[in-house]
């Protein structure tokens, strides 16, 4: 099979830049009158316009009949969609945090936080774990921790770091029925008992963040100690809403709003520019491509910068949960590939790991290589190092014997520096390709039905059901 690359094709322009963030397509494997095909098709199914639809507050999760209003926790437009609601949601989150960071918040016994346990899992641990491991300043005066799984294992190591006097909780579950969050959040709470913090104390050391009105009530705590989000945010969309707290706190509210600033420019450019240099429709169209064409089912992202780590898994939960589907709102089969599975690691660890695999294996993959123009130290040799690995890697990692079935079809993203603002884009972008490319398979992008079913299942075997018999069940019942 001679694929092209695209670079090969005179008279394109294979390279985009927005927001200080610069994607290369040049090493995509499609010819020009391909890539003028893909164009007429965002063109003729409407992409940008569905886009926008988005935007502004159109129910575009039909199967639970809400709107998807991420943008709007990052505008500061008046116009937008649930303007003002936001935007007092956002200051009275961001005095707190910021109350906590200058010590007017204080534990019980008059110590200043030093620790933030937020407890939450999926997207209300993903997105601030991601954006906290690509900020946080090598020495924090206050650190995050993340109880996400229920593991005693994680829970015992992370109360073993912290002083509960100084500690501030955070239980962040948009539903509020998640099940590894109430154990989790139960168990600290027992861990503040057992250390004497009760009563009114206790409300100096928990807070909760949900779309439940009640969780507050239920949880014992003042109305202070809610923070709001909607309804209109999916899970995997909210670090923008107040699931961001522990950032605030950890990070201070201004990075906080330079994050979301980041992410509201690169909405404008989703929303303004046309498709040809528009970076996230340019990334759905290429994965559409390499999906629905090449066969390829699957993408791999390796960013050469420490401090996107994280975001690795932060993407594998937007575009596996959002994608992970093969059928449409109206339950009609999608013939052939839709969302690619997602994975990746730091690039560097991985030359070392998997490549050989992507380099001659039996494989066909989809990669997205990540690096900054501007190191985020002083160790000039490190960045040199790296830097060469990275550019190095995103050539032979295509350059494969052309006769061979299997391949690989290089992106490079490039960043001018890792700043809040750059991160807010970056990640927006990746949340805006990932809706784009569910328009194009024709798929609802901000529901999760099969996680709920897995929800429902593990819920029923803990009280002692038989989770192969439930299962049955519910397939008679549909
Ligand atoms: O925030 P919660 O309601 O506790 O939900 C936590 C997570 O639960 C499920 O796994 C959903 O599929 C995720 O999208 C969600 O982020």
């Amino acid at each position: 099979m001679l694929l092209p690359f695209l670079r090969d094709s005179a008279g394109v322009n294979t390279s985009a830049t927005a927001c200080g963030i610069r994607l290369d397509i040049s090493r995509q494997r499609l010819s020009a009158d391909d890539f003028k095909r893909l164009l007429e098709l965002a063109e003729s199914k409407g992409l940008l316009d569905a886009f926008k639809r988005m935007v502004q507050g159109e129910v575009v999760n039909a199967s639970e009949g809400r709107a998807a209003l991420h943008t709007s926790l990052r505008s500061w437009n008046p116009r937008a969609p649930h303007y003002e609601e936001v935007a007092r949601e956002r200051e009275r989150m961001l005095n707190f945090a910021t109350m906590v960071r200058d010590g007017r918040w204080r534990g019980c016994r008059g110590d200043r936080i030093t620790d933030v346990i937020n407890i939450g899992i999926g997207g209300s641990e993903m997105g601030p774990h991601a954006v906290w491991h690509a900020l946080h300043p090598a020495k924090a005066d206050i650190h995050l921790h993340f109880l996400s799984s229920v593991d005693g294992v994680l829970l015992e190591r992370i109360l073993a770091q912290c002083n509960p006097r100084s500690t501030l909780v955070v239980v962040s579950s948009k539903s509020f029925t998640t099940r590894e969050t109430q154990v989790n959040s139960a168990a600290v709470d027992q861990w503040l008992l057992d250390n004497g913090i009760v009563g009114a104390d206790r409300a100096k050391h928990m807070v909760v963040v949900s779309a439940n009105p009640h969780a507050a009530d239920v949880m014992c705590l003042p109305a202070q100690n809610f923070f709001h989000l909607w309804d209109w945010v999916g899970g995997r969309f909210s670090v923008w809403s107040a699931i961001g707290l522990p950032l605030a706190i950890g990070l201070g509210a201004e990075t906080f709003r330079e994050f979301l600033q980041g992410a509201n420019e690169m909405d404008r450019h989703a929303f303004n520019t046309p498709v040809e240099e528009n970076l996230p429709a340019l990334l759905a169209l290429m994965a559409y491509w390499n999906a629905t064409r090449l066969e390829i089912t699957s993408h791999c992202m390796l960013p050469y910068d420490e401090r996107l780590r994280v975001t690795v898994p932060w993407l594998q939960q937007l575009e596996m949960e959002s994608l992970g589907k093969t059928v449409t709102p109206e339950g009609e089969r999608i013939p052939g590939h839709t969302g690619l599975s997602v994975w990746g690691s730091n690039g560097n660890e991985a030359q070392h790991s998997f490549y050989q695999w992507l380099r001659e294996g039996t494989g066909r993959t989809s990669i997205d290589i990540v690096w900054s123009e501007m190191p985020g130290h002083r160790y000039a040799e490190h960045y040199r190092v790296l830097l060469a690995n990275a550019r190095a890697q995103a050539e032979a990692l295509v350059m494969r014997d052309p006769a061979s079935p299997y391949f690989n079809a290089v992106s490079t993203i490039v960043f001018d520096a890792v700043t809040p603002r750059r991160l807010g884009a970056f990640m927006a972008m990746y949340e805006h390709k990932t809706t784009m490319l569910g328009s194009l398979f024709g798929i609802n992008p901000f529901d999760q039905p099969g996680v709920e079913l897995g929800k429902r299942l593990s819920k029923r075997a803990e009280a002692g059901g038989d989770p192969a018999r439930i299962l049955r069940e519910e397939a008679d019942r549909q």
